[in-house]
């Protein structure tokens, strides 16, 4: 699904109103039904909820969702926070529909008349929407440290108060919500580390803005669901023979890290890939053929991969898993990107090494795979501020190296040498534990080798591993499972996909 700026936000609000055709006020009315019947579900009687409200179609939004659950006999008590400038115009429809059925609507215009907030009251939050355009400073401030303060649940309508839909938030006040009920789609801030304290659970609601517009909108954003990947997946044909689904090399491992070879082994082979040959070094011998006797192994060095040949024979190359940090692997990397068929796969020390030779950087060979997660990343390409920053320089590389970077985290970014921005929606952060990146490289080798492009490899290899480790969590839980049960439930992950 594409992701859009406040700014298309705001037009795709624009387009539905005109084109469906339908009245703004009754579109925010529909916003706030969608709130109203989340919130009814989620919260029971005796729950007291304080509604507060800026001024804008966000504190609109707040005031008719203070309509619908009075209407629902539930206690309610309406803050609007006071400026100079006149409300929104469905703002005041909403504030005359309200005042013919409640008296508790309190306007606040200094720090004494801010409300005392029991800690079981629910708040919600209209103060801001994705209409936030400057540092919320003075009362704004202050009422958004206040509510922050009190201990209360706070549900943010659209998006927390105080934080940017699209650009860093700079040292903003911001409201932490423990749920955020947002409008239609995903905002790139909620899909960010940074932003993890203030978010909270969030729940995207559908209030029907226009599909035309959807259709005809270019953006760089995507969340990676289950229709992209519907597109990407191919099933296996029938009459297939090993010989169909591709070669693959993995150079992994050292004395010490053989678990770090044997996961990415594993996972390749589940990945479906036909045939697989490791390179190892001497001590790995018996664990990897004892441990993954479907992969063959050649072994060089003692102990660590000292050198290598043969690797014309392959259609694709894995790096990186477990090697470690040694002179003669500039060698090994330079052999690699010498003699890669197609794309590479980069991870780990593969991309530590590379990091200390930045000449080695434009003989990547093109559409290559590398994979860091943001310390990797830092290392490779100079330190970010923030991780919108971040998120921009992967971009930028990514199309000056003609390489796909996958950016690991929470919602993994894939930022391709087109300039676009894959997010994935699938994981847990049960997989934030040893090896869990050994099987994305193994995954990502495996499925490059059966001929998927670069691109497809990425989407549908990220989507895979975070959907077999949300399977995992269920099964184990996330404090239980560990990077070789992501592998064990790669098979449940591609029954899902493929029904
Ligand atoms: N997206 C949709 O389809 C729908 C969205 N709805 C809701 O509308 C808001 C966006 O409303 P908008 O009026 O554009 O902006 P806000 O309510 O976020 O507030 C803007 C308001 O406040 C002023 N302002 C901005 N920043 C500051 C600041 N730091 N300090 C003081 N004042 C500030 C600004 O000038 C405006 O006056 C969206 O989020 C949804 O909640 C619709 O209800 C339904 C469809
Ligand atoms: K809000």
């Amino acid at each position: 699904m594409k992701i859009f700026s406040a700014k298309q936000i705001k037009n795709w609000d624009s387009f539905t109103i005109k084109n469906e055709p339908i009245a703004s006020v009754d579109l925010m009315e529909r916003a706030a039904k969608a709130c109203a019947d989340w919130i009814l579900k989620k919260f029971q009687q005796p729950t007291s909820f304080k509604i507060v409200c800026g001024k804008g179609n966000n504190g609109g939004d707040g005031l008719a969702i203070a309509r619908l659950l009075i209407q629902n006999n539930f206690p309610v008590c309406v803050y609007i926070a006071e400026s100079p400038s006149a409300g929104s115009g469905d703002f005041n429809i909403n504030l005359l529909r309200l005042k013919e059925i409640s008296s508790a609507i309190y306007f606040l215009e200094s720090t004494e008349s801010f409300p005392a907030i029991n800690k079981d009251d629910v708040i919600i939050d209209a103060l801001f929407g994705t209409g936030l355009n400057k540092k919320p400073s003075g009362i704004f401030k202050k009422l958004i440290v206040h509510l922050n303060n009190s201990g209360a649940q706070i549900i943010s309508i659209d998006i927390p108060s105080g934080l940017y839909a699209d650009v860093h938030s700079d040292g903003n006040a911001i409201i932490q919500a423990r749920y955020t009920l947002s409008f239609q789609q995903q905002k790139v801030a909620f899909l960010l580390a940074e932003n993890e304290s203030f978010c909270g659970e969030v729940a995207i609601l559908d209030i029907g803005l226009s599909q035309e517009y959807y259709n005809n909108e270019q953006t760089p954003f995507e969340l990676i669901d289950k229709n992209t990947i519907e597109e990407i997946y191919v099933p296996r044909k029938p009459f297939a023979n090993k010989g169909n689904y591709g070669y693959a090399c993995l150079v992994v491992g050292s004395y010490g890290m053989m678990g770090a070879a044997v996961l990415s082994a594993r996972s390749c082979l589940r990945s479906g890939v036909g045939k697989l040959t490791c390179y190892i070094c001497k001590e790995g011998y018996t664990i990897m053929q004892t441990a993954v006797p479907e992969a063959m192994c050649a072994m060089f060095g003692t102990t660590f991969i000292k050198d290598i040949d043969n690797l014309k024979n392959f259609d694709v190359i894995g790096i990186g898993p477990g090697i470690g940090r040694h002179l003669s692997h500039k060698q090994l990397l330079q052999k690699v990107f010498k003699n890669s068929k197609g794309p590479a796969v980069l991870d780990a020390d593969g991309l530590n090494i590379l990091s200390s030779y930045p000449a080695l950087y434009k003989s990547i060979p093109q559409h290559s795979i590398l994979t860091p997660h943001p310390k990797e990343f830092d290392r490779l390409f100079g330190k970010s501020e923030n991780d919108f920053e971040r998120m921009e320089l992967a971009l930028k590389k990514a199309k000056e190296l003609s390489v796909y970077i996958v950016l690991k985290g929470h919602h993994t970014l894939i930022a391709t040498p087109e300039g676009k921005g894959f997010f994935n929606s699938t994981g847990n952060a049960g997989m934030a534990t040893a090896g869990s990146g050994d099987v994305l490289t193994g995954i990502f080798t495996g499925l490059l080798a059966q001929k998927y492009t670069s691109l497809e490899a990425c989407i549908l290899g990220v989507y895979l591993h975070g959907l077999a480790g949300d399977i995992a969590a269920k099964k184990l839980s996330k404090e239980a499972m560990i990077a070789g049960d992501i592998i064990d439930y790669l098979g449940d992950a591609f029954i899902q996909i493929s029904h």
